[in-house]
């Protein structure tokens, strides 16, 4: 069986044969939310914080549960699912999930391995914790921006109104510290009707400022009962802090995270929403940069992406584009000077080719930077270490080194759209995306669960604790088989020695 990681909470593996009438039950009923909540004996450590529920079955099935209301508030009463009412989904065969239905993390199996890791799945349920008259939410978007925000909000509104008839909406205003330092915003399916045409977020976000017990007095005064969080992985860090609270104080109020991302670095989900627009976005960049290069005498053009420690957009940014001559992200550890280095090859293609783009993700070559500057350490709000400006950085380098021994005239131009990728608004798949993201979330709360991200696992949407998308970030791994497409794309150096990869693949196997 698979146990997590993180040292602040330990699994209590349960037998899926205790568990197992209640996990296939088709039937919602007033007393079970499914096997797992049962346990709420086991869950709790010591301390009060929460201890991951793990149910085991045949063959190496594992379910990953996430918590539910009923696991610290006994015999509270449930109500009939709205939506059976709904003209819209009630003609939907088996529109409520299965009790018992679970999404596999893995999905390439063998026939001798263990089933492996699953979570439960999202949708809505028959019965529900909360009468719609009485649900009262808010909203708080946190960090950076990322296409999509402003529609989440809208289909978290639109879908908690249309589908359960909830009408007490606020959105938080300013991120975390909104919870204590500013006044809410009303929100209402006609405020947010247009409202994911534009780029940002309407409630507005911000770094820092999370404290948990001025939060959750506020969520208390307030009488809010369903807390929705947007935000990456720092957010989602938050966000169990205030659900760990909630619980120790006994508070009904459901606590859910959306994971927002423009750089795709939250694990365990498929993809971030956002991220395919950035991307797309991403394309317009490197056009201008590859026709610059491409109409100027041994022209250069250098592309600064997104990405502090993963490079996806990067990476998918360049196997896009097919104009680009090398990807530099910070998974990839890359040299300049000598044999088999940057400006080696930098050298080689322009004589091949008149012209050369480079895409490099933000977060690459911040060592390579710190040795040759005064690196000074700084964070920003949310702790988040402030990088050195690489796109600047490598231009330099680049032009130092061709003017060198006059070696080579060369017209290097820096393009660097890095803010206006993600300030723009959600492409048409991004938008659906983010409806899916809500609804999930909104029929969780519904049901009662709480302490849990929603997010795609292999295509289905899933109910996944947040320990399991804050333990570790999705990054780039560079021996799979997308970089390997990328490096055959661009046909750049790997950069890599025999040891570097035999080091890269140990590590991988650990995770
Ligand atoms: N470990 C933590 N515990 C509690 N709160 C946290 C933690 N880490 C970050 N936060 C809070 O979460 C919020 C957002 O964090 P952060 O600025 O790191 O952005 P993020 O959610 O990771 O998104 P992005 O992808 O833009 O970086 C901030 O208000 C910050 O104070
Ligand atoms: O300047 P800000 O708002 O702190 O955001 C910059 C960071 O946010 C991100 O876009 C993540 O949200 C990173 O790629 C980037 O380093
Ligand atoms: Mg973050």
């Amino acid at each position: 069986m698979e146990f997590v990681s993180n040292t602040s909470v330990f699994p209590t593996p349960i037998n899926l044969f205790d568990l197992r009438s209640s996990l296939s039950s088709t039937k919602d009923t007033s007393s079970s939310t499914g096997g797992s909540r049962r346990r709420s004996g086991k869950e709790m450590e010591a301390n009060g914080k929460y201890q991951p529920k793990i149910v085991t079955g045949e063959s190496g099935y594992v379910l990953e549960d996430v918590p539910h209301l009923t696991d610290y508030i006994p015999d509270l009463p449930t109500y009939s699912n709205p939506l059976q009412d709904n003209p819209a989904y009630s003609v939907v065969r088996q529109y409520f999930v299965n009790m018992g239905d679970t999404v596999a993390q893995k999905i390439v199996v063998h026939k001798s391995g263990p089933r492996g890791t699953h979570f439960r799945r999202a949708g809505p349920r028959q019965r529900v914790y909360f009468n719609s008259d009485d649900v009262n939410v808010c909203i708080v978007t946190c960090g950076g921006l990322c296409p999509g925000l402003n529609t989440v909000i809208r289909e978290l509104v639109c879908g908690l109104s249309h589908m359960y008839g909830v009408s007490k909406i606020v959105g938080i205003e300013d991120g975390y510290r909104g919870f204590y330092a500013r006044n809410t915003i009303p929100l209402t399916p006609k405020s947010v009707n247009d409202i994911h045409k534009r780029g940002g977020t309407i409630i507005g976000t911000s770094r820092g400022g999370h404290d948990t017990s001025k939060i959750v007095d506020s969520i208390q005064d307030r009488g809010i009962n369903q807390v929705y969080i947007i935000g990456g992985d720092g957010t989602q860090k938050g966000a169990t802090v205030i659900f760990e609270e909630i619980k120790r104080r006994g508070l009904k109020v459901a606590v859910v995270g959306i994971p927002k991302t423009v750089d795709n670095d939250i694990a365990v989900i498929d993809k971030s929403f956002g991220f395919d627009t950035a991307v797309e976005e991403a394309q317009r960049a490197i056009n201008a940069a590859h026709v610059e290069a491409h109409s100027a005498e041994n022209g250069i053009g250098v592309v600064k992406l997104m990405g502090r420690y993963s490079g996806f957009i990067a990476m998918y940014a360049t196997l896009a584009s097919r104009d680009v001559d090398c990807c530099l992200i910070p998974e990839s550890p890359f040299y300049l000077e000598g044999k088999g280095g940057l400006l080696e090859f930098i050298e080689k293609r322009i004589k091949e080719n008149g012209h050369m783009v480079i895409v490099v993700a933000e977060g690459a070559g911040q060592e390579l930077i710190a040795e040759s500057m005064r690196s000074m350490e700084h964070e920003d709000a949310s702790g988040n270490k402030l990088l050195l400006d690489v796109g600047l950085w490598l231009s330099q380098k680049i032009k130092n080194h061709f003017s060198s021994n006059k070696k080579m005239a060369i017209n290097l131009k820096y393009i660097d759209p890095t803010y206006m990728i993600r300030a723009v608004p959600s492409n048409a798949s991004d938008n659906v995306y983010c409806t899916l993201l809500a609804h999930s979330a909104i029929h969780g709360a519904m049901a009662g669960y709480t302490g849990f991200t929603v997010g795609p696992v292999n295509g289905r949407h899933a109910y996944i604790p947040f320990y399991r998308v804050t333990e570790k970030q999705n990054k780039v791994v560079i021996t799979d088989r997308m970089w390997a497409r990328l490096l055959s794309s661009t046909n750049q150096p790997s950069f890599l020695s025999h040891n570097d990869v035999e080091e890269s693949k140990e590590q991988e196997t650990l995770t």
